[in-house]
């Protein structure tokens, strides 16, 4: 199963059911708006656009309404082909179509929803079921979405996945190319965390995950940069444009804060208290390389970190 890309500054928003969802209305017939925008101006913040050209703009150009109520027969683009439009773009083929026509031919019904329409109303509607209609296909494209912002989120620490990591590196690391910029991995573990969770139980374990995952978060502050549980006790930071005089200090201060943080960890060989060590990769992407080299440059830093005594930050040489 494959999942739609969302940038990390969509995902908290979707967490929240909007008060009022937004409701775009296309008809040609002014009458026909009027008579839908009553029924939901109470609860929905509404748009309208009189023709196939003007709703694609609105959704393209502007923040995509949450469902849209589409009339078939409009002079220049017909709802049909708008709602083929919105389907083959990335940025609206989530959103929900509800016909509306005065059609009543079973054949314009099949084309509709052949076209990506998810329901199809006739006028003059009955409010009644245009209400229950629109709340049943809202009620779906939420839990659609949250379905798909919980398929990226790791459950105990709230972080990105490791699927989420996987695929914004593929991104990231296409961007990065492009741009000729540099991209910087993190790699980091956690320090005799088998003796952390023998030594204070599993639960402990889980709660010492959540304060490293949460330091980490408050570390990287950028909107671009990713933060991750990569499995178990180790996490990534993916970090765009971003050297490795960048990237050294950064991570220096990861490792300090994580034993501010002042954890106990008595069965330790190397510090009264918790620890990480961390393995920094950098690279300007380029033909020759791929992601995978970097995932593996910052891994083999972070094996070094670990046989020079743990606790610190080792970088990996990559051109
Ligand atoms: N509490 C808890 N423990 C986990 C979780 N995921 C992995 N672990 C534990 O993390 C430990 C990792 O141990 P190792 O891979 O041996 O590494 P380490 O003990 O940290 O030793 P070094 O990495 O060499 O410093 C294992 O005991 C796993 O059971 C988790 O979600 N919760």
């Amino acid at each position: 199963m494959t999942f739609k890309y969302i940038p990390p500054s969509q995902l908290a928003p979707l967490l929240v059911l909007p008060e009022r969802p937004r409701l775009l209305i296309v008809d040609d017939q002014p009458i026909n708006i009027q008579t839908l925008y009553r029924i939901f101006q109470s609860d929905h913040e509404i748009f309208m656009a009189t023709d196939g050209q003007q709703a694609l703009s609105l959704c393209w150009n502007g923040v995509p309404p949450d469902l849209i109520l589409l009339d078939i027969v409009m002079p220049g683009l017909d709802g049909l082909t708008v709602c083929r439009q919105l389907k083959t773009n990335p940025l609206t083929s989530d959103i929900p179509v509800i016909f509306v026509t005065a059609q009543t031919d079973p054949n314009d019904e099949t084309r509709a929803l052949e076209a990506g329409g998810v329901d199809f109303i006739t006028k003059p509607v009955n409010p009644a079921v245009v209400r229950a209609r629109v709340k049943t296909h809202l009620t779906l494209k939420f839990q659609n979405d949250l379905l798909r912002v919980l398929a990226f989120i790791d459950g105990l620490t709230g972080l990105a996945n490791r699927r989420r990591f996987d695929e914004t590196l593929q991104l990231e690391w296409r961007r990065c190319r492009r741009n000729d910029s540099p991209l910087a991995l993190l790699m980091i573990d956690i320090d005799h965390f088998k003796l952390y969770n023998d030594r204070y139980g599993h639960q402990a374990g889980d709660s010492c995950l959540q304060a490293v995952a949460a330091t980490l978060k408050a570390a990287f502050g950028r909107a671009q940069d990713l933060v991750a549980r990569y499995g178990g006790e180790e996490f990534v930071c993916l970090l765009p444009e971003c050297d490795h005089a960048a990237a050294k200090p950064k991570a220096d201060a990861l490792v300090q804060a994580v034993a501010a943080l002042g954890l106990p960890h008595e069965s330790s060989p190397t510090a009264a208290t918790l620890t990480i060590s961390l393995g920094i990769a950098v690279i300007i992407p380029n033909v020759s390389r791929s992601p995978e080299d970097l995932v593996m440059a910052a891994d083999a830093a972070l094996y070094q970190a670990k046989q020079q005594g743990r606790n610190q930050v080792c970088s990996a040489p990559l051109s």
